[in-house]
C-alpha cells in the first residue's frame, strides 16, 4: 500500500471561502499541447497535483525546458523535441500520457507510447485515439506499446465512434498541424476540451465550433507562443459543494466558472442540495433540506452521468456520498466506467444504506449516520468521496492510499483544514 494517508476527525462544519485549482484535466492536454510549438508557452492556475507533475517529467524527458515561475505558474519552451522512448513507468502513473500522442506525431512524425496508467474504474479504451489519428493519416500499430508514424496529416472529415475526451483531444492537437481542413463530429465538448481549444487558438490556431460537439480546424504549419489560465476544476466545485452539503458548512467557493455549473447545480438540487450564484462565485448554505426530490408522479428520481454539457462521470461517487446523507431513496447510474462503484462496500461499511444493483447502479436509501472506519481509496473521486465521508463521520477515520486524492486535488488537507476542518496528512 502506498504512503499517504489522512487521518480524519469527523463531525465538523466549514466556513469560509475557498478558490477552486486549475482544471486538472484541461492543465493536462494543454501541457502536452506545448510540444506543438517551437515558442515558449507561459500556463497561470496549473494545480501542484501529482499527474501535472508526472506529466512535466514527461516532457522534460523530450527535451522541453520546464520551470515552475510561481507556485500555479509554468514555463515551457519545447525548443527541439526528440520522440525517444518514454519512461514506461511514468506513462502507466497517469491516463495522460496519452495525450502525448497527436502532438509528438505533429511535431516529430512518429511516437511511441507504453500504455497510459490512470484509475482503475473499468476498461479505459483508446480505440478512439487510434482511429482518429488514423483517418488523419497515421499509421498506427498496438502490437508492443502503441506506435503512431505519419509522413504528414491531413485534414479530413473525423466521425469519433464516441465523444471520449482525451480521443477528442489527441485528434485536436493532431488537426492544428495537419494540412488542410479537419472536421470533428461526434466530439466530446467538455470544459478542459474548450480549454484545451481556447489554447490552441491563442498559439495561432484556427477551430471553429469550440464548446460544440462538432469542431472544425485550420491546419497551420507554425504555431506561436501564448500566456494562458487554466479553468477552474468544475469537479472540484462539485465535490466542495458535496462536502459542504453533508457537513452542514456554509461556503463561499470563489471564481467557481458558473457558466459550466448548470448541470451539476440541477443535480445537486435533485438531492436538496441548493446553491446560489454570486457572479462567479458559488454560495453553499449550511442549512440544506437534504431531502431526495421524486420524479413526477411521486417516481423514484436517478443521478446520471453523460456526456458534457450533462452530469459529469468524474462526479458519482461525490453524487453517491452526498445522497447516504439525505432523505429518500435515489438510483445512481455510472454509464461510462463499469468499477467506479465498487468503491461503496467501504461506504456501506460506514453506516451507508446502499443496494449494488450491478456494476453500473446503485440504490441509496437514506439519511444514513456514518461511523469513522479504516479505508483505502481506489481512486481519485472514490478517494474524495471517502474523505467527505470521514469528515461527517462520528469519530476518527484514516485514509489510506491518499497518493490517490492527491493525483487530483491539490493540498486538499491543507486548504480544507484552513475552513475548520481537522485532516491530519501522514506518511511520504
Ligand atoms: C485525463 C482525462 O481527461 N480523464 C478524463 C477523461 O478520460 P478518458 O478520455 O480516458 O475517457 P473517455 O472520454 O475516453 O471515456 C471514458 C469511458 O466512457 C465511455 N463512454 C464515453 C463516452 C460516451 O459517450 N459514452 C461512454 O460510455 C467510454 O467507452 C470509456 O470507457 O474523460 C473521462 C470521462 O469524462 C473522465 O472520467 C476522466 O477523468
Ligand atoms: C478518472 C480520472 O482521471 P484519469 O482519467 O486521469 O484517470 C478523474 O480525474 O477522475
Amino acid at each position: 500500500m502506498s504512503g499517504i494517508r489522512y487521518v480524519v476527525e469527523g463531525g465538523r462544519s466549514l466556513s469560509g471561502t475557498i478558490t477552486p485549482a486549475g482544471n486538472k484535466n484541461a492543465a493536462l492536454p494543454i501541457i502536452a499541447a506545448t510540444l506543438l510549438t517551437d515558442q515558449p508557452v507561459t500556463l497561470t492556475n496549473v494545480p501542484r497535483i501529482r499527474d501535472v507533475e508526472t506529466l512535466v517529467e514527461l516532457i522534460r524527458s523530450l527535451g522541453a525546458e520546464a520551470e515552475w515561475s510561481g507556485r500555479q505558474s509554468l514555463r515551457i519552451h519545447a525548443r527541439e523535441v526528440r520522440s525517444v522512448d518514454l519512461d514506461a513507468e511514468a506513462c502507466a502513473r497517469i491516463r495522460a500520457s496519452i495525450l502525448l500522442a497527436g502532438p509528438l506525431l505533429a511535431r516529430c512524425g512518429e511516437v511511441t507510447l507504453p500504455p497510459p496508467g490512470g484509475d482503475v474504474i473499468g476498461r479505459r479504451r483508446v480505440d478512439t485515439h487510434f482511429l482518429a489519428l488514423q483517418q488523419l493519416g497515421a499509421e498506427v500499430d498496438s502490437s508492443r506499446n502503441y506506435r503512431f508514424r505519419a509522413s504528414r496529416l491531413k485534414g479530413t472529415d473525423v466521425f469519433l465512434d464516441e465523444p471520449s475526451v482525451t480521443g477528442t483531444e489527441n485528434a485536436l492537437m493532431a488537426a492544428v498541424h495537419a494540412e488542410g481542413t479537419t472536421v470533428l463530429r461526434n466530439a466530446a465538448s467538455e470544459p478542459h476540451v474548450q480549454d484545451l481549444a481556447e489554447f490552441l487558438s491563442a498559439l495561432g490556431a484556427r477551430i471553429e465550433g469550440i464548446g460544440t460537439n462538432t469542431m472544425t480546424v485550420h491546419g497551420a504549419s507554425s504555431l506561436s507562443g501564448a500566456e494562458h489560465a487554466i479553468g477552474p476544476d468544475h469537479i472540484e466545485v462539485g465535490s466542495l459543494i458535496g462536502l459542504a452539503a453533508v457537513t452542514g458548512s456554509q461556503l463561499r467557493i470563489k471564481d467557481a466558472g458558473v457558466a459550466h455549473l448548470r448541470a451539476i447545480r440541477m443535480n445537486f438540487e435533485r438531492l436538496g442540495v441548493r446553491c446560489e450564484f454570486d457572479g462567479d462565485d458559488v454560495l453553499v448554505g449550511a442549512a440544506q433540506e437534504m431531502r431526495i426530490q421524486s420524479d413526477l408522479g411521486g417516481h423514484i428520481p436517478k443521478i446520471e452521468d453523460q456526456p458534457w454539457p450533462a452530469f459529469p462521470a468524474d462526479l458519482m461517487s461525490i453524487a453517491v456520498v452526498t445522497a447516504t446523507r439525505c432523505e429518500g431513496v435515489i438510483l445512481i447510474f455510472e454509464k461510462m466506467f463499469e468499477s467506479r462503484l465498487f468503491f461503496v462496500d467501504k461506504l456501506i461499511s460506514m453506516g451507508a444504506r446502499i443496494v449494488l444493483c450491478d456494476p453500473h447502479r446503485v440504490l441509496v436509501s437514506g439519511p444514513s449516520k456514518l461511523r469513522a472506519a479504516n479505508l483505502t481509496s481506489p481512486d481519485i473521486r472514490a478517494g474524495m468521496a471517502l474523505l467527505i465521508a470521514a469528515m461527517c463521520a462520528d469519530g476518527t477515520s484514516v485514509i489510506h492510499n491518499a497518493d490517490q486524492i492527491e493525483r487530483g486535488y491539490e493540498r486538499i488537507d491543507e486548504r480544507l483544514n484552513a475552513l475548520g476542518a481537522s485532516i491530519r496528512r501522514e506518511g511520504v
